[in-house]
């Protein structure tokens, strides 16, 4: 079996995301197909949603607004990268399933938290924080596991 695909290729990004995920303006990104403002499932997103309109001055609207685009393409590529992510951890729950290994492996996650950690003060991000998140996603991959070896388990009995 290949390698995990690259984010792209696997989420089947669009014109529309690939414009949010690489940051290209429209004109980068524009092809002769049919022009497509939004990504695939943004629906009635509003980028410019906010309690704060009439509240402050335009300018600094205009300026929140332009960094708030860039948050907006990063959470869309933390979402493209879970769910790749998801896609890799399925792949190991079921290979623990079949041969009947136990859902966590707290040794891998020492190491994997020892890593992070250092990697986030590396990029001046709070470690703590970056520990936190890693055991939030890792919880919900054990979650996981435990329900694939529990499917597997009933379908052997
Ligand atoms: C994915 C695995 O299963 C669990 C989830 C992990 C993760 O999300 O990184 C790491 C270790 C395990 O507790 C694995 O064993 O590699």
């Amino acid at each position: 079996m290949g390698g995990v695909a690259t984010v792209g290729s696997a989420a089947g990004v669009s014109k529309g995301s690939a414009t949010r995920l690489f940051g290209m303006s429209d004109t980068q990104s524009a092809s002769t197909e049919d022009a497509q403002e939004d990504g695939p499932h943004s629906g009635d997103y509003d980028p410019r949603a906010s309690s704060l309109r009439g509240e402050v001055e335009q300018a600094v609207m205009d300026e929140l607004l332009a960094v708030r685009g860039s948050i907006d393409n990063i959470d869309a590529t933390l979402v493209y990268l879970l769910a790749e992510r998801f896609k890799a951890t399925q792949r190991v729950g079921h290979l623990k399933a079949v041969h009947r290994l136990p859902a966590g492996d707290p040794g891998r996650e020492a190491a994997q938290i020892d890593r992070l950690r250092r990697l986030a003060e590396d990029a001046q991000l709070d470690p703590a924080f970056a520990e936190k998140f890693l055991n939030f996603i890792i919880s919900e991959v054990i979650r996981h596991h435990e329900a694939i070896s529990r499917s597997h388990a009933a379908k052997d009995a």
